[in-house]
């Protein structure tokens, strides 16, 4: 199905000049790509700006053109996000910016308005996104629905973990061959985890393993290491950087182990890098088996804790019934959407073992709710119930949130270290 639609003018409250929303063209790339290095105030050399322009090639683009100018850019990526029970089409947002000089007269929610427009045209139930600034995107409907930590090891002295390595061998793997090696085990991950996004062989290569790091220079090309074979392989993808006067930094990208002994075997190595003396692995989840398995949480430590990808249901039935369920549910919601009309109003949801079904209703409501906080709960990684005790979901059925957080519930958090 297409992602185009026919193109929206607006005029702008303090310019009477014509702001046309419209397509981004191939050949206003260039100009896409000056747009962002203005904006994310980022100087971007030969070799950034054509990573930049391939990604872009992948993505739907929506252009706010003000006589004639390129002011305003929203990118969304073609991605699939895994849900509790499979996978659903997903726009995820990326390159959203607005010219200095056209901030703050509605450009951005111009672009929004164009992409649900698009994702209804579409097919596409779902938009996500990484924040710049979090106090941006809740008005749109943009709940956080993972949550990630960053978790550093004091790696001077020896891990010390209350579980035993994993005997097998592990061995180093050119990054070339991940695609096909690491591949399979990554995807396995998805029916594990929901809020993992599908990776084909340019998402490894240029998001997952580019030869350079995007931010820091001095880090190593990505080090990919492996324990075991076939489909119960584990694996950790890393960099690191060579201190000169302190030890060095082990950064870990991502670490996929099936066992407790197995994530032992791959954090032991990891923190036994000679000449390192700390292993920093930023984007983790809260429920990552290190955390328990360390025998001293001293040595072993959250420094940070974040809301890391941000969901919008931009078509809330299609999301609800695109699901499994943990639990049978029959409650009648009160949706407020502020900017989607279709997705407001009152609700019932229903499943069981008959199926889903999220049919508009005249009964009373049991619960109402935001979109913006029913995505944060739609992956399971936050409670309806805790939302209810902070005054931000009213529960009129005594027991209704705690019905639907038994529905919603997934074994692990879900989590998902992808930045688009
Ligand atoms: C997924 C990503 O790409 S994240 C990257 C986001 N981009 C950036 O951070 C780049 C720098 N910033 C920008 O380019 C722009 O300021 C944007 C894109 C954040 C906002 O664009 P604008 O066209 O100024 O937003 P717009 O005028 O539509 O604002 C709509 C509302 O959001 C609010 N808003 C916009 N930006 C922010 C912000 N950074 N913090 C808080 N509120 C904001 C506005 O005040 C306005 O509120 P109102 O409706 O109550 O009046």
């Amino acid at each position: 199905m297409s992602d185009s639609a026919p193109p929206t003018a607006a005029t702008t409250p303090e310019s009477s000049s014509r702001l046309r929303i419209r397509e981004v063209p191939d050949s206003d790339l260039d100009r896409a790509i000056d747009l962002a290095s203005l904006v994310f105030l980022e100087t971007y050399d030969d070799e950034m700006r054509a990573r930049h322009r391939k990604f872009l090639l992948r993505c739907n683009r929506i252009g706010a053109y003000a006589d004639g100018r390129l002011v305003g850019l929203l990118a969304a990526v073609r991605l699939r996000v895994s849900v509790p029970g499979g996978g659903l089409p997903c726009a995820g947002l990326t390159f959203v910016c607005v010219a200095p000089t056209h901030r703050r007269r509605g450009v951005l929610s111009e672009l929004v308005a164009e992409l649900w427009r698009r994702c209804a045209v579409a097919g596409r139930p779902l938009a996500a996104l990484w924040a710049s600034e979090a106090a941006i995107y809740g008005r749109y409907g943009f709940g956080a629905a993972t949550r990630l930590c960053t978790v550093e090891i004091d790696s001077r002295r020896p891990l010390d973990l209350r579980v035993a390595p994993d005997p097998r061998p592990l061995r180093l793997l050119d990054p070339a061959e991940a695609p096909a090696v690491l591949g399979p085990r990554y995807e396995a991950s998805r029916a594990e985890r929901a809020g993992r996004l599908a990776r084909d062989g340019y998402w490894w290569r240029e998001q997952i393993l580019p030869e350079q790091d995007e931010d820091d220079d001095e880090l190593s090309p990505p080090r990919v290491v492996v324990l075991g074979d076939g489909p119960s392989l584990d694996y950790a993808v890393y960099r690191t950087r060579g201190g000169e006067d302190s030890p060095g930094v082990v950064e870990v990208y991502e670490l996929e182990a099936g066992t407790g002994r197995a994530a032992a075997a791959l954090w032991s190595y990891l923190a036994g890098i000679d000449l390192t003396g700390r292993v920093r692995a930023w984007g983790r989840p809260a429920d990552d088996p290190l955390l328990l398995i360390a025998a001293d949480r001293d040595q072993v430590r959250v420094t940070q804790e974040f809301p890391a990808l941000w969901l919008r249901l931009a078509d809330v039935g299609a999301a609800l019934t695109g699901r499994s369920w943990a639990a049978p549910v029959d409650l009648v919601l009160d949706v407020s959407d502020g900017s989607i009309p279709a997705n407001n109003g009152r609700f019932r949801l229903a499943a069981g073992p008959g199926g889903e079904s999220y049919r508009a209703s005249a009964e009373p409501a049991d619960l109402s709710l935001d979109v913006r906080d029913l995505a944060a709960c739609y992956l399971g990684g936050t409670r309806v119930g805790d939302l209810v005790r902070a005054g931000l979901v009213a529960e009129h059925t005594a027991g209704a949130a705690r019905v639907l957080d038994a529905a919603l519930y997934t074994d692990r958090l879900p989590f998902t270290s992808d930045e688009f």
